[in-house]
């Protein structure tokens, strides 16, 4: 069979790419070694882990927010065989979409792993080691990636596990030990921590979160500890893990050197992921993925050396974020038809579904006082939001950073209730380049949380914030 362009992987970038392509004309296949489409995304990352971070909530008011509305509760318990069912309902529902929006745009799917054969040839090899050869004109590269594993630290994904096995646990841990305060261990150590566990993070970095606004991991990390209990031991380098029986012990080095151990039932290893170009047949086409971090080189407008062969999403530079993959496929597609878009890389938000949520765009502010930026930051206290003390949402704030001399936006970092949704509304602003005073001027009803970004706003225009 024949196509325009083959896209190797069905997950966020993967699938988004194949559907533009079509809809533009171009016949197109997508090649996924699983049974279902979606990828880590649909099926073992971000849906999946919103689904339980949903029912936790649940779970987390109905134990210690609810009696503070005058709804009292007996008995409540949390079925964890029909939390892990349900997520497994949400995840089906989402992969039968693709299965779905596949169809209705005419693209072709094939199960297996593809390889490249030469540019133009992809092999298919299935579960039961027949191949199928399929010919075409351009191949758009989706693998994406998997969690990184320490050297010197086996995952036996029984006990010492990654965030694939914690999404089906069959019951709460007493003691999850997390090692990497980044975005996965704190959603997931925030789902157990919320059914009762006791949740302790290892993080190598001084902060939390590390990479986003120095003040979101700070508020993170209080709130976290304040409302679940959660522990936080920065600065320590994890050296070990053993698991014996039902027993998990973790050794790491202190900030001042001292080795230390914890002991808990299970441990989650979530330093980061590493993009995942295995079987792939590179070397058939001439590419080498580079050294650290295994990714895919490609130039400006995502093509690998080889004319015809492009790569997106987790498999190449950037933020490892599924809106970015989808983005960067959107863009291939077009490329590939001819026409010229564009993505600013500067305008993809960062998110963390923690509750509070954590949300930011655009520059921190330790990247604007590296880069000698003069600029004016405004910010604002759910504390004095009428809409969070009503819903008892009170922790979190909004900072927006502005240039001091034009007033445009530069950042936007929150940590509150839907931060999640809302920040949104601050990459619409930078998109068309908003002054601070611009989102200040624009009328926003009253009351929601969305009231926080216009009075930090204004906070950051002329110290202007009406509420604070
Ligand atoms: N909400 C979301 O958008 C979302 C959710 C899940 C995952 N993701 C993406 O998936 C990727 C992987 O997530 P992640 O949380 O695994 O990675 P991460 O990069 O977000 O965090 C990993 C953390 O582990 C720490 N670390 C590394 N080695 C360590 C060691 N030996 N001991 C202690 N700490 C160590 C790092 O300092 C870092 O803080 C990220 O790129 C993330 O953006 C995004």
């Amino acid at each position: 069979m024949q196509y325009d362009v083959i896209v190797i992987g069905s997950g966020p970038g993967g699938y988004v790419a194949a559907i533009r392509c079509a809809q533009l004309g171009l016949k197109t296949a997508v090649i996924e070694k699983y049974s279902t489409f979606g990828g880590t995304c649909l099926n073992v990352g971000c849906i999946p882990s919103k689904a339980l971070l949903d029912t936790s909530e649940h779970y987390h008011n109905a134990a210690h927010s609810f009696a503070t509305h005058g709804i009292s509760l007996s008995n409540l318990k949390i079925d964890v065989k029909k939390m892990i069912e349900r997520k497994d309902d949400v995840i089906a529902q989402n992969t039968a979409g693709i299965t779905y929006l596949f169809k209705k745009n005419k693209i072709d799917s094939y199960e297996g792993v593809g390889s490249f054969v030469n540019k133009n040839t992809i092999k298919i090899t299935k579960k039961d080691g027949a191949t199928e050869e399929l010919t075409t004109k351009n191949v758009i590269i989706a693998t994406g990636s998997k969690p990184t594993a320490l050297p010197f630290l086996p995952i036996d994904k029984q006990r010492i596990i990654t965030s694939t096995e914690a999404l089906n646990l069959s019951e709460v841990p007493k003691h999850l030990i997390v090692i990497g305060g980044g975005v996965i261990g704190l959603e997931l150590g925030s789902v157990y921590a919320r059914l009762g566990a006791k949740v302790s993070v290892i993080e190598y970095a001084k902060s939390i979160i590390s990479t986003m606004d120095g003040g979101l991991g700070k508020e993170l990390q209080r709130v976290l500890k304040k409302s679940l209990g959660m522990e936080f031991f920065l600065g320590h380098k994890v050296t070990g893990a053993t698991a014996k029986g039902k027993k998990v012990t973790v050794t790491a080095e202190d900030s001042k050197g001292q080795a230390v151990s914890f002991e808990g039932d299970y441990c989650i290893v979530s330093v980061g992921r590493v993009a995942y170009t295995k079987d792939l047949g590179l070397e058939n086409i001439g590419i080498t993925p580079e050294e650290r971090g295994n990714k895919i080189p490609v130039n400006d407008h995502l093509e690998t050396a080889v004319e015809g062969i492009y790569a997106i999403g987790d498999v190449i530079k950037g933020a490892m974020l599924a809106h970015k993959a989808e983005d960067e496929g959107i863009y291939v597609a077009e490329r590939i038809a001819g026409q010229k878009p564009h993505i600013d890389y500067n305008l993809i938000p960062g998110v963390v579904y923690t509750w509070p949520e954590v949300a930011s765009v655009g520059q921190t502010e330790e990247q604007l006082k590296e880069a000698g930026k003069k600029y004016k930051s405004g910010s604002f206290s759910f504390k004095a939001s009428g809409r969070a003390k009503a819903s008892g949402d009170t922790d979190g704030f909004v900072k927006v950073l502005a240039d001091a001399e034009t007033d445009e936006v530069l950042g936007v970092h929150m940590i509150g209730p839907r931060a999640a949704d809302m920040i949104a509304e601050a990459v619409v602003a930078m998109e068309y380049r908003a002054s601070a005073e611009d989102i200040g001027r624009i009328c926003h009803a009253h009351p929601t949380f969305t009231e926080a970004l216009k009075e930090a706003a204004l906070a950051a225009t002329a110290n202007r914030a009406i509420h604070a």
